[in-house]
């Protein structure tokens, strides 16, 4: 796609398995720069909790492929206070309920509901590069599918030990091996599925957060950015 040299802006894309900090370092590249930041993520929980409440199946992929243009979703992509909306509601809290993360890959899974997330995300993308000058974005399909000609592309990992205690910090358990349990079930489908699964390809740079602070993480990509708009992409 069009949109993604630096005429039109730069785009910085991200991807990798649940924990390993994507959100927090889309956000503090993005406010570090003055930049617009997307998480994809969050509209593939907006669309599943919309499913939820509307009683739609999710297990049934024709189901939710029918019902996938009905409801609609907007993004606010500012990184100190991102938002989203389902039909004009907010759904920011709605949205990271355990209904909805144990339903997302199900719903994430069927390709019409992918089609027009991903047709949406491109146009946020082209929009706000065409605005600010550049926009950070994360997910599972961002270096692949989404923006696979982002001149920085990133696979963020972190061990699953690292990820389940760090998810387990922010909700506020302390049942550290059940939150790794659920992780490693969602990446386990999140990457499995048939269409545009998680996958690491071999140009996008791979980042280990493991032993990094938050600030370093974003430190490097920053740096990463920098580089990428010097040298003209
Ligand atoms: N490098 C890091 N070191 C320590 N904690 C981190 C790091 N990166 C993210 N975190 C924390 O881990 C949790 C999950 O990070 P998040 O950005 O939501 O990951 P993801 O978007 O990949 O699921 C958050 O509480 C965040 O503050
Ligand atoms: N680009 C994307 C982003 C998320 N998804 C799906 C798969 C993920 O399990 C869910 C939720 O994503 P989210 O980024 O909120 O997940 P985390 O809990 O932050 O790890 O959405 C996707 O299929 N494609």
């Amino acid at each position: 796609m069009s949109g993604q040299g630096r005429a039109e802006g730069i785009v910085i894309a991200i991807d990798g398995p649940s924990g390993s900090g994507k959100s927090s370092t889309a956000k503090g590249v993005a406010k570090a720069r003055d930049w617009r930041y997307l998480d994809t993520g969050a509209m593939y929980r907006a669309i599943t909790w919309w499913m939820v409440s509307n009683q739609i199946d999710v297990t049934d992929a024709a189901a939710v492929a029918q019902a996938a243009s009905r409801p609609v979703i907007t993004m606010g992509t500012d990184p100190s206070a991102p938002t989203v909306q389902v039909d004009g509601t907010d759904v920011a809290q709605a949205i990271r309920t355990d209904e909805v993360t144990g339903n997302v890959s199900a719903v994430s899974a069927v390709p019409e509901v992918r089609e027009r997330l991903v047709a949406r995300q491109r146009e946020i993308i082209a929009e706000e590069c065409a605005a600010v000058g550049g926009i950070v974005v994360e997910g599972r399909d961002i270096t692949t599918v989404v923006a696979p000609d982002a001149p920085v592309k990133l696979f963020l990992t972190a061990s699953a030990e690292a990820r389940a205690q760090r998810r387990s910090k922010e909700v506020h358990s302390s049942d550290v091996a059940a939150t790794q349990a659920a992780l490693a079930r969602r990446d386990k489908l999140d990457s499995s599925r048939a269409v545009s699964p998680l996958t690491q390809t071999a140009d996008a740079t791979e980042l280990d957060t493991t032993g990094l602070s938050l600030d370093e993480v974003v430190g490097l990509v920053v740096k990463l950015a920098d580089e990428a708009q010097t040298r003209g992409l």
